[in-house]
């Protein structure tokens, strides 16, 4: 059984949500689930090619190596992102978790209620944060629910200490600090009782460290880049901030008994969830990040389009805007799809919020779109009414048999 030390006041959110008393919390022992030995799956997608852009191969089939201008070989980001989908896909098949940094005995006991205390914090601020999120947590099962809020604290606090009111503060050395507050919490020492939600979620799931780490990076990358060069500078940026909340999930939302998906597959999915999602994002607030000194739009790509930093800055929709957005809006369009197939192999309680939560995200486009691309002085949202329509589409779809299935893949 283990038991975890909570410790000193905390930064990331207000002050009052960390706590400065010393605690422990008592933690379950790692919760074991068994799934049947992963068989062969081809995703639809990934049955024929769908090329976009400069001709985006689908992981199973790129090369592993472009060749710069320079003639020099280069590893694709997406080749680097897919080879850690295949190590959080191993750990997650093999249930073993990346070996636990040197874990301490804990000698103190924290009252149960502490605990629930910690995760009914998390929910509070994950509704206060992030509605949509929050709705589709509220579609999952207790436990799940509750570890999803306590993972999103965390990324919500990592992205504040970029994104928030301190953000002129912060420092590498500060992010460095708060990557030693992460290997502490998945040693079961805790910093505060946020932190020790997050401890006993991993205690419960099979969740690696790796995502969370590079989710940092993702924020070290933030202090320093205010500028992507091409797709494949944004794609990295992307993974760092959004698709590493997928692979951070997939152990929470649990992979259907009767899925004949491999693990990859549906960590791939997950990955292409977190993409969309966070060009949905940049596509939303190009006007906001400009405001802000911030272009995520791929130089290259502008340039392409007869447009420049200046047009962003200018903020003026033309016809050059209109075709250069219509291209991004088809792009992330694409990585909902492939999420989308990816969906229907969680488990079957995990796939309503999960279709919820991507319908409704990706309806942001749509709003984009009915802005005509004024994207620089209105932000798109999705209307209460077309939320809660969403919600029985995402009911609908999360009956539909998984695709591993319906396409008698083995
Ligand atoms: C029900 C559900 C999908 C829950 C996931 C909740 C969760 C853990 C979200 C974390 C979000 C977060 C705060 C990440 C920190 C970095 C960041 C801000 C990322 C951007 C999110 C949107 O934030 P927001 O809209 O508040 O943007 P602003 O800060 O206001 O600019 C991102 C766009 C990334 C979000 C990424 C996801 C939600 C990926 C979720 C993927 C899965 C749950 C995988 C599902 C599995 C399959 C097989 C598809
Ligand atoms: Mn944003």
């Amino acid at each position: 059984m283990a038991i975890i030390l909570v410790r000193a006041a905390s930064p990331g959110l207000s002050a009052a949500d960390s706590i400065s008393h010393q605690g422990t919390l008592q933690c379950s022992t790692l919760l074991k689930t068994k799934r049947p030995a992963a068989r062969r799956w081809m995703p639809c997608s990934l049955l024929g090619l769908h090329p976009w852009e400069a001709g985006r191969p689908s992981p199973a089939v790129y090369s592993s190596l472009a060749v710069n201008p320079a003639g020099e070989a280069v590893v694709s980001s997406e080749q680097k992102v897919y080879d850690v989908v295949l190590k959080q896909a191993a750990l997650l098949k093999r249930q073993l978790r990346t070996p636990v940094l040197d874990a301490r005995p804990q000698d103190m006991d924290m009252p149960r209620n502490g605990l629930k205390e910690a995760y009914d914090r998390c929910g509070e601020i994950c509704e206060e944060y992030a509605k949509t999120f929050y709705l589709g947590t509220m579609l999952m099962t207790e436990e799940r629910r509750r570890a999803i809020w306590a993972i999103y604290v965390w990324c919500r606090r990592t992205d504040e200490l970029v994104d928030g009111p301190n953000a002129n503060y912060i420092t590498p050395t500060a992010l460095d600090r708060w990557e030693k507050r992460l290997e502490d919490l998945f040693t079961g020492r805790p910093y505060d009782m946020l932190d020790a939600a997050l401890s006993d979620t991993i205690s419960r799931f099979p969740i690696d460290i790796q995502p969370f780490r590079d989710m940092i990076e993702g924020m070290r990358s933030d202090l320093r880049k205010t500028r992507y060069n091409n797709f494949d500078e944004l794609y990295m940026y992307c993974y760092y901030v959004a698709g590493t909340v997928g692979l951070m999930s997939v152990p929470v939302m649990g992979i259907a008994p009767e899925s004949k998906a491999t693990t990859e597959s549906v960590y791939s999915a997950a990955l292409a969830l977190g993409i969309a999602n966070q060009l949905t994002n940049i596509l939303r607030d190009v006007g906001e990040d400009a405001r802000r000194g911030r272009i995520y739009l791929p130089q290259d790509e502008l340039a392409q389009a007869g447009l420049s930093d200046e047009d962003i800055f200018k903020g003026v929709v033309t016809n050059r805007w209109r075709n250069f957005m219509k291209r991004q809006i088809k792009r992330a369009r694409m990585f909902f799809e492939e999420a989308e197939r990816g969906v229907t192999e969680l488990s079957q309680a995990s796939r309503w919020p999960v279709w919820a939560s991507l319908l409704l995200y990706r309806q942001i486009l749509d709003e984009i779109e009915a802005n005509d691309y004024n994207n620089f002085t209105k932000r798109a949202y999705v209307g209460k009414g077309k939320k809660l329509l969403a919600l029985p589409v995402a009911y609908g779809k999360s009956l539909l048999l998984p695709c591993s299935l319906r396409n008698g893949q083995t």
